[in-house]
């Protein structure tokens, strides 16, 4: 539905931020998962139609997305990483405003806000002006907003920032469940933002696609290669100097240590499961 085909992108002056990057996205939730500056951002911007890509194609429904961008941005709902509201604006009004722009029909924005305003838990506050909104509340109406229009294409870039932990599991939740019949791009550094909810994960690094699969293909990439250790707190700096440490636990009895190796690294290393998060690091830093 959404093509995603050889885009590169580069900034004036700089390095290529997206490099020959290639991805066909159908309905399900594809989680695109980089370290910071990995360039999600860029080609967020640029599935949205928000920047043009410097060489490489964007389809939508087969057509060119990049030449005639119209289609797609009808059924698109964006979430940039840079939301920006009018202060003075009440979040009702405010999305009521934007509904405007997407050219709804009053009548049908009113009933629509109502709803969004309830799915993304802000009724109580739908009167006060934005200013006066925590970070977490703002990213709330800034998920609302990408609703607005039912899109058939949703794209959200870190959409989790400033949520406090029960705000991550309902957002998590609705974007499960809204990817069941549409294109959920989202794009996160944190892998429990999408642990449990992607159907597929796409690991990007220095602009490239590292690994497109699965959740449980990016699992199998460390099968076998995770480790725990409890060692001495003096000797843990340099265990994760030597070994790619994936977490670190302090103990009763000294420092619980998680670490990749494709074979026993230590005498004392026991055999571990692996989970997204060793995944994930695994392959940013193979
Ligand atoms: N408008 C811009 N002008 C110049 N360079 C840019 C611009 N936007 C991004 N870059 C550069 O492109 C590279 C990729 O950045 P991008 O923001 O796309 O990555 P990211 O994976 O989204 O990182 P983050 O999680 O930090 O936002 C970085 O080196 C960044 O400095």
């Amino acid at each position: 539905m959404l093509e995603l085909l050889d885009i590169t992108k580069v900034y004036k002056g700089q390095k290529r931020a997206v490099d020959g990057l290639t991805l066909r996205l159908g309905p399900g939730l594809l989680g695109l998962l980089g370290p910071n500056g990995a360039g999600k951002s860029s080609l967020l911007r640029i599935a949205a139609t928000v920047t043009r890509p410097t060489g490489g194609q964007v389809r939508f429904d087969g057509a060119d997305a990049v030449a005639r961008p119209g289609a797609l941005r009808r059924a698109l709902g964006y979430l940039p990483q840079d939301f920006g509201v009018y202060p003075n604006l009440t979040a009702r009004e405010f999305l009521a405003y934007l509904a405007a722009v997407k050219g709804l029909s009053s009548r049908s924005a009113r009933s629509r806000i109502d709803e969004l305003l309830e799915l993304v838990n802000l009724t109580h506050a739908a009167r006060r002006p934005l200013g006066g909104f925590s970070g977490g509340m703002l990213r709330r109406v800034g998920i609302a907003q990408a609703l607005l229009a039912d899109p058939r294409v949703v794209i959200v870039d870190e959409p989790t920032a400033g949520l406090d932990p029960e705000e991550r599991v309902r957002f998590r939740n609705l974007l499960s469940d809204l990817a069941a019949d549409r294109v959920v791009l989202l794009s996160t550094h944190i892998v429990s933002d999408i642990e449990s909810v992607a159907t597929r994960i796409a690991v990007i690094k220095d602009g490239r696609v590292r690994l497109d699969g699965r959740p449980e293909d990016l699992l199998r990439t460390v099968a076998g290669h995770v480790w725990e250790v409890v060692v001495p707190p003096e000797a843990a700096a340099g265990i994760q100097q030597r070994l790619l440490t994936t977490r670190l636990v302090r103990t009763a009895d000294g420092v619980r240590l998680r670490v990749l190796a494709t074979a026993r690294p230590l005498p004392d290393a026991v055999p571990a499961p692996p989970d997204l998060e060793d995944a994930y690091l695994g392959v940013v830093h193979r």
